[in-house]
């Protein structure tokens, strides 16, 4: 069962097909300019796609990229926007969001940190109840802390509401653990679709002497020679090798950065 579908091209975007079960969490990653945004507009129906089309099971909330706001708006004064602007409007959850995070509610939104925005931004996309979330790269104004704790909220908020999560970003390091699904998006294009576990269970590296050959089959993703070493990142699900070769699994940023660089 999906709860979000894809089939979708739109400007850069090419040929993008995907489907999400309920309550999974999906890390969208990919360069500048690869499409992420684009995306996420379509999801949201901000954008008609050119072609193809998508389905959303239930109600979508998106927290764009530059999070328009009422910058004139006091704190309190966005959570009655989101009343109003909702047929469905969860105040407490949106409150506690709010208070979780410490942000002051006399302030107007255009004086707050840009990491308090974001809380405001997220704590009106949760009141609204969603059953897809949509995040365009939703950590970039938050400290390093404050993006382990988001995660983690919203973590809870998936695993407690059965909310399905969607977001984009850059850092992938902040990734694993964290993401049960990767799609990767190069020029447009999905690189990489699958489940994040399965994914770092199939990707090995092998380094040994220099080989224009691996020493396993299966497809190689990237191939790098020194002058008297060879290192070979492929799709073969096992460490088990010969020596002098050796065997490692990968994390999910060198998988990552290992498909970008192979067409780059
Ligand atoms: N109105 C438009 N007409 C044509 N192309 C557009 C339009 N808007 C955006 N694009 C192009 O679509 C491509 C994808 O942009 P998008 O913002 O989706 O990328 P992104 O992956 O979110 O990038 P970033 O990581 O920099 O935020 C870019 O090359 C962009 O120039």
């Amino acid at each position: 069962m999906s709860v979000v579908a894809a089939e979708v091209s739109k400007w850069a975007v090419r040929d993008v097909s995907f489907e999400l079960p309920p309550g999974s969490v999906t890390a969208l990653v990919g360069a500048n300019g690869s499409g992420k945004s684009t995306l996420l507009n379509v999801l949201a129906g901000h954008l008609p796609p050119r072609s193809g089309h998508t389905s959303i099971a239930g109600r979508v909330a998106y927290v764009p990229q530059h999070k328009p706001m009422y910058k004139n708006f006091e704190v309190p004064d966005v959570l009655e926007f989101g009343r109003r602007m909702n047929t469905i409007w969860d105040h407490k959850r949106a409150d506690d969001w709010l208070t979780r995070f410490k942000v002051p509610r006399k302030l107007q939104v255009g004086d707050l940190s840009g990491g308090q925005r974001t809380h405001v931004t997220l704590a009106l996309a949760l009141g609204s109840r969603p059953d897809v979330l949509l995040l365009d790269e939703p950590m970039s104004e938050l400290d390093p802390l404050a993006r382990r704790k988001v995660m983690r909220e919203l973590l809870t908020e998936v695993s407690d509401n059965g909310m399905t999560l969607i977001f984009s970003t850059h850092v992938v390091a902040e990734i694993g653990g964290v993401a049960d699904r990767l799609l990767l998006l190069s020029g447009g294009r999905l690189l990489v679709d699958g489940d994040t576990d399965e994914l770092l269970e199939e990707h090995v590296l092998y380094t040994g002497p220099r080989d224009p050959e691996p020493p396993v089959e299966g497809p190689v993703v990237l191939a790098k020679h020194s002058q008297s070493q060879s290192q070979f990142l492929v799709r073969s699900g096992g460490t088990q090798v010969d020596e002098p070769w050796t065997a490692r699994y990968v994390t999910l940023e060198e998988l990552v950065v290992a498909h970008l660089e192979r067409v780059a």
